[in-house]
This record gives C-alpha cells, sequence and structure tokens, in this order.
C-alpha cells in the first residue's frame, strides 16, 4: 500500500508528480529529538536514542508526516559500526541497530498512513487519499567527518592520509547493511566533499546495490562544498551513476540555496533537493549552535518559492529546523503546486 520506490519501475520524477510536483522533506531530526527531551552529547548524536528512546525517534518523524514530510531520514546519521564497536556491541549487534532505524522509520510510515485512512475526512479506504501523501523512507547515511564527530563534516578536510579507499572501508559495510534494511531510498547526507561522493558512487557500483540514492552536499558559499571543491564538480562526477535520483545540498545556511542550485541545474537534469539549515553557526569545540546568528523562520520559508522557480523540487530542513518549518514549506508548495506542474 502507498508508494514504494523498491519497485523496480521506481522514478522520482512519478514520486514528484504523485506528491503534486513538488515533495516535502522532513526537518532536523537531532533538532527535534533535543527539543524533546533528548540529551544527544554523545559520539553518536543522534543515533545515540536508538540505544534509549527509539519510541521518541518514532514520535519525531510522526511530527514531521504530520507536518506535510513526503521523505523521513532516518535516524542513521552517526550511527556507525565502527561508533557501535567502539561501545561495546559486536558487529551483528551493530547491524542490527542499524536496521532498527530504518524500522523506526517505517513504523512510523505505517500508523501514519494508517491514521490517515481512518481519518473521517478520509476520500474513501482505496489509496486515493495515500496518493495525495506518498511518502520514502530514506535511510541516512553520514560522512566520515561525522563520524569523527569534531566538525570536519563542515570543513570537508581529512587530511592527505584520507584517502579514496579509507573512505570506502570506512562506509562499506553500512552501505551494504543500509541498502538491505528496506529503506524506499539512500539519503547520503551533508557530503563535505568530491572524494566521499566518489567512495558512495564506488560502492554502490562495486556492491551492485540498486536502491535509488540521493547525494547531498553541505555548501560554504554560493558556488563550493564547505571543502572548497566546486559544487559543479562534485555534481558533474555523480550524475552519471544510475542508483542517483537526486542532487542536492543540505545543512547550508539559506541565503546560499539558491545560487547553490542554479550551479547544479548546469549539470544535471536530474531532480533537486535541498533542505538548509536555520543558517546558525556551529560551535565545532563546544558542540553547539550559536543561537540567534541565524535566519527565522519566516525568512527561511520566504525562499521557499525562489528556490523552486530556480529548480528544486524536494525541499525540507536540516539542523535546528522543526515541524513548524516542515509545515509552513508544505503550505508554499501546496500554492506553488500549479506553477511547478507547468515546468517540462
Ligand atoms: N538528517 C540529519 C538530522 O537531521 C542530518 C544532520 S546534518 C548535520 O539530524
Ligand atoms: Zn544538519
Amino acid at each position: 500500500m502507498g508508494f514504494r520506490s523498491r519497485d523496480p519501475t521506481f522514478s522520482m520524477p512519478e514520486f514528484l508528480r504523485q506528491a503534486g510536483g513538488c515533495a516535502v522533506v522532513d526537518g532536523g531530526l537531532a533538532t527535534e529529538l533535543e527539543a524533546n527531551g533528548a540529551d544527544l552529547n554523545d559520539p553518536l548524536w543522534s543515533s545515540t536514542c536508538l540505544l534509549s528512546s527509539p519510541e521518541l525517534i518514532r514520535k519525531v518523524h510522526l511530527d514531521y508526516l504530520e507536518a506535510g514530510a513526503n521523505v523521513i531520514i532516518s535516524a542513521s546519521y552517526q550511527a556507525t559500526i565502527q561508533a557501535f564497536e567502539a561501545r561495546g556491541f559486536s558487529i551483528e549487534e551493530s547491524e542490527a541497530l542499524l536496521c532498527k532505524s530504518v524500522k523506526i522509520a517505517c513504523e512510523a510510515r505505517d500508523i501514519f498512513q494508517k491514521s490517515s485512512l481512518n481519518d473521517q475526512y478520509s476520500i474513501s479506504s482505496d489509496e486515493t487519499n495515500l496518493r495525495k501523501h506518498p511518502i520514502l523512507v530514506a535511510a541516512s547515511i553520514g560522512s566520515y567527518g561525522a563520524y569523527l564527530a569534531d566538525g570536519s563534516e563542515y570543513r570537508g578536510d581529512y587530511g592527505k592520509e584520507v584517502t579514496l579507499e579509507t573512505l570506502k572501508d570506512f562506509h562499506r559495510r553500512r552501505l551494504q547493511v543500509l541498502a538491505e534494511s528496506g529503506a524506499d531510498l539512500i539519503a547520503f547526507e551533508t557530503i563535505p566533499n568530491k572524494v566521499e561522493a566518489l567512495a558512495y558512487v564506488d560502492l554502490l557500483k562495486e556492491n551492485g546495490i540498486r536502491v535509488p540514492a540521493w547525494f547531498s552536499f553541505s555548501g560554504k558559499d554560493e558556488y563550493s562544498v564547505v571543502s572548497g571543491d566546486s559544487i559543479v564538480d562534485c555534481a558533474s562526477v555523480i550524475n552519471a551513476c544510475e542508483n542517483v535520483v537526486a542532487i542536492g545540498i543540505n545543512c547550508t545556511p539559506p541565503r546560499y540555496i539558491h545560487g547553490l542550485i542554479l550551479s547544479i541545474r548546469k549539470t544535471t537534469e536530474k531532480p533537486i533537493v535541498v533542505y538548509p539549515n536555520s543558517g546558525e553557526l556551529y560551535d565545532a569545540d563546544k558542540k553547539e549552535w550559536v543561537v540567534s546568528t541565524g535566519t527565522s523562520d519566516e525568512d527561511f520559508i520566504s525562499y521557499v518559492g525562489k528556490w523552486c522557480e530556480a529548480g528544486a523540487s524536494l525541499i525540507g530542513g536540516c539542523c535546528r529546523t522543526t515541524p513548524r518549518t516542515i509545515r509552513a514549506i508544505a503550505e508554499v508548495l501546496s500554492n506553488v503546486q500549479p506553477v511547478l506542474l507547468k515546468k517540462p
């Protein structure tokens, strides 16, 4: 029931059409877990809730679905086999925890779809209502820098000793496990440099992985990802990969997004995904966001129509955005829908 990308006929353009032309991505997961009382001061960050409070993760996914999200991203961003092993878990237990992140998101989707069907405003018991709100569960893969938890996902400088092969070795098993976890999509998130994107492309190919994926970079200005590599270069090297169903930007200040979309548009015909953060600064030493340095929800929302016009068709929020932000994005997108549908 509902929309399933593991259907071999999956097409992102078709999913977008079913979503009304443009799809809504969820907002900051870690942010909202903290807002609900979770303590994420831990090397596993949001993934620590897989151990301590899985029901809270499910609640936050549900809050984002109720706010209008069409894509929910699992709590596996900073969940790595290496980090779990450092905690004393076996490889098998670590792999089970990765799968658990996807299972929780699938449960939230199923609960949401069931309640939509039972809703007195449902049109009928067929799929009419579900078609209005197609949902994908994306398995998050954070960068090597996220695992290091030293802020290097926002710098992209891993040093000379970290090669393409190092990155492939680091990511291989987690990617294999998440590709088999039942997720509709792999979300490679907050990619800080070109070499890490190349590592993912190689791994998808070498492991014969058929699950669709989006590649989302973190930007440092309107033209480059945080390492300084040009976004045009980064988008070009992944564009030919068959798994790639969308290319874009996340956890980047809203003010850079328009320029980055235009640059990506030059290199690809594939759908563009953007889910910026609130624009606040992150203090990597203190491991906290510097409050009041960012964009208000109102200002964030004022950009959304412009991002659509520039060519983005999956839009959501990253760190420091909330269900309130996502609800407002969903509202804007429902209004710009007729314009979007006229586009080729
Ligand atoms: N999906 C992740 C989250 O919202 C992305 C984090 S970017 C540092 O928690
Ligand atoms: Zn983020």
